[in-house]
């Protein structure tokens, strides 16, 4: 059988780029319109692998696919950066005076807060993801909507660039995940070099020192962390980190004392930095058409 990566999104969204650079050319996907139709794909087994957006340099975290991947015990199984260049685009011939409704994934809208901002007449309006409203403006031949997208989605849905690189920060970049159900279910094979746990403390005096403290001492440098609410404990919070490391062995050792300390410790998957990877992309790379 072969392999399906779940992306949320169309062909031409942002996921579907990811899918495409960590996967080859030729991945086959399976399209989804949520994040939550991504998960139940991973797990009823329709899919093989997911791709999952989990944070922009602009707009921050998305919360609720931390989680979607704990809930769901999801495997991270990799990770991969990609310039993100966002654009306007209408149906051809019209101009951005013209336009009174500007659809796309809440995400993407987060990211041009500012240039909207300069455009007060102009509604904007959540989405599923950045392609799907461009091919919709498309075939309805909408001539007061736009959407914010890739210029790869305008090429695919024969839309006309208003703006381009209308995101607030011009480094905008956004980190997806690789995830899949089991961990045996890796693609490569290459030794670990990052991993992303939870875990959860009691609230005393100094805990979460403690704990970060753990993490210096085995020489694991901290790349993010993420407080996250306990839902059925009002006030309790989960934090969710991510290490680099050189030596696996000190992760595993750290992660021994770390399990005593705390009330509760997950390893949601250990994986190459994709980082290093994102270094050697340029800044104009997209998805090129089929
Ligand atoms: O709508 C898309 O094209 C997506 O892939 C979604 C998504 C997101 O979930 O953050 C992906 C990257 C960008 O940061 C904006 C939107």
């Amino acid at each position: 059988m072969e392999e399906k990566i779940a992306i949320q999104g169309i062909e031409g969204s942002f996921h579907h780029q990811v899918a495409r650079e960590y996967f080859g050319l030729d991945v086959l996907v399976e399209e989804c319109m949520s994040f939550g139709e991504v998960v139940k794909s991973l797990t009823t087994g329709q899919s093989q692998k997911a791709v999952m957006a989990i944070e922009n340099s602009i707009a921050g975290s998305i919360l609720p696919n931390y989680a979607l991947i704990d809930e769901n015990n999801l495997k991270i199984i990799g990770e991969h950066y990609i310039p993100i260049q966002m654009n306007l685009m209408a149906v051809p011939g019209r101009k951005i005076e013209d336009i009174k409704k500007v659809f796309s994934h809440p995400m993407a809208l987060l990211q041009c807060k500012e240039f909207f901002s300069n455009y007060p007449h102009i509604r904007l309006v959540e989405d599923a993801d950045t392609a799907s409203v461009a091919k919709r403006i498309s075939e309805n031949n909408s001539q007061h909507s736009a959407a914010v997208a890739s210029q790869t989605a305008a090429e695919l849905f024969g839309l006309e660039i208003l703006a381009s690189g209308i995101h607030t920060i011009k480094s905008n970049t956004t980190r997806f995940l690789v995830l899949s159900a089991t961990e045996e279910n890796r693609s490569r094979q290459i030794s670990p070099n990052k991993a992303s746990i939870k875990f959860v403390m009691e609230s005393r005096h100094g805990s979460l020192v403690s704990a970060l403290n753990i993490l210096r001492d085995f020489n694991l440098d901290m790349t993010k962390i993420q407080s996250v609410p306990v839902i059925e404990m009002p006030w309790k919070y989960a934090f969710f980190i991510d290490v680099i490391f050189d030596e696996p062995e000190r992760f595993v050792r750290a992660m021994e004392i770390l399990e005593v300390m705390t009330e509760e410790l997950k390893i949601l998957g250990t994986y190459q930095n994709g980082l290093e990877a994102l270094a050697s992309v340029p800044a104009s790379a997209s998805v090129a058409k089929k």
